[in-house]
């Protein structure tokens, strides 16, 4: 199950803002942005700090309410859902994992679907079953978030937005704290788990290489969520919209000059040295895993 998502020239006004592009007026932290997500693809919002990316998100599960405009969740309008509804069906991870501290992982994971009413025994062997797919011992199940690496936690988060089946995973630079080794890590069980699940992800950075390796599509922003570019990440390298797209992209950066390369019918891309930062064409599909199937 995967939903579209659909951004209808939303814009949001935080009361007491100074930021954003037009200072002057009071600012705008998003400024009319229209965006539709297909489902079953990871869109990526690359931009720097502060340009309106998780204002944006936010908007989905109703964290935050736009000034005007609004956002379509499958074609209904997300102001007139439940908002505590929606957070159950919508996946949510955020950049510290958002544990709560004094259950343990198992109940961390099982939490959405019990609230949801789904008996203790299935719940927990689907949460069990998650912790397989992310690559987690089932022997960390019983301990406590202070007790797992940073790695470890932010694959729990991601477990605990699975568990419930949501057709939206929501992401909040979820890998930026951990160091680039366990990043990279990340990122490839993420694609192996997307690959099997086909969840509709959105999902934000600031990190160019991370959007390369995620984004079947990417939408690079400005302040005020502008939209600087947006297309698969083939475009953008190729087809860099103005200076800005080339300068946040580094590819006028000649330590970093990024290239493309074929290999085993994926276009990868590498960096001066020629190490792989990330794949722009999605591999043929592993079998899925039958995870929203379970019993
Ligand atoms: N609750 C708030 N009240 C006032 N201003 C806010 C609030 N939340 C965000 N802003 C402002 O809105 C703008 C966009 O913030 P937002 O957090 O959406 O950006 P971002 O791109 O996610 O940034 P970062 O990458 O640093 O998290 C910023 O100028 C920020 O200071």
């Amino acid at each position: 199950m995967s939903s579209t998502i659909e951004f209808r020239s939303v814009t949001k006004r935080y009361p007491g803002h100074r930021g954003g592009r037009r200072a002057g007026e009071g600012a705008l932290a998003v400024d009319s942005f229209s965006a539709r997500v297909a489902a079953g693809t990871t869109t990526v919002l690359l931009g720097s700090s502060g340009c309106g990316k998780t204002t944006l998100l936010r908007m989905v599960n109703r964290m935050v309410e736009p000034s005007s405009g609004a956002v379509l969740v499958d074609g209904d309008d997300v102001a007139a859902s439940d908002a505590v509804s929606l957070r159950r069906r919508t996946g949510y991870v955020m950049q510290s994992a958002g544990l709560l501290p004094h259950r343990r992982v198992i109940d961390n994971i099982t939490l959405v679907p019990r609230l949801n009413g789904q008996d203790r025994s299935r719940a927990r062997d689907r949460a069990l079953e998650l912790m397989d797919v992310l690559g987690l011992s089932r022997d960390l199940s019983e301990r406590y978030p202070h007790q797992l690496s940073g790695g470890q936690a932010q694959r729990v988060g991601v477990a605990r937005a699975l568990a419930a089946d949501p057709g939206i995973l929501l992401m909040d630079e979820p890998f930026g704290a951990v160091d680039p080794l366990v990043r990279r890590e990340l990122q490839q069980e993420l694609l192996r788990v997307q690959r099997g699940l086909g969840k509709t992800i959105l999902f934000i950075t600031h990190d160019v290489d991370e959007a390369l390796a995620l984004g079947d599509e990417i939408i690079l922003l400005r302040q005020g969520a502008q939209v600087a570019q947006r297309g698969s990440g083939t475009e953008l390298l190729t087809t860099p919209a103005d200076d800005f797209v080339v300068r946040f992209l580094g590819l006028d950066d000649t330590d970093r000059r990024l290239r493309l390369e074929e290999r085993a019918e994926q276009r990868v891309v590498l960096d001066e040295a020629g190490r792989v930062l990330g794949r722009l064409e999605p591999a043929a599909p592993e079998p899925s895993r039958p995870l929203g199937a379970l019993p």
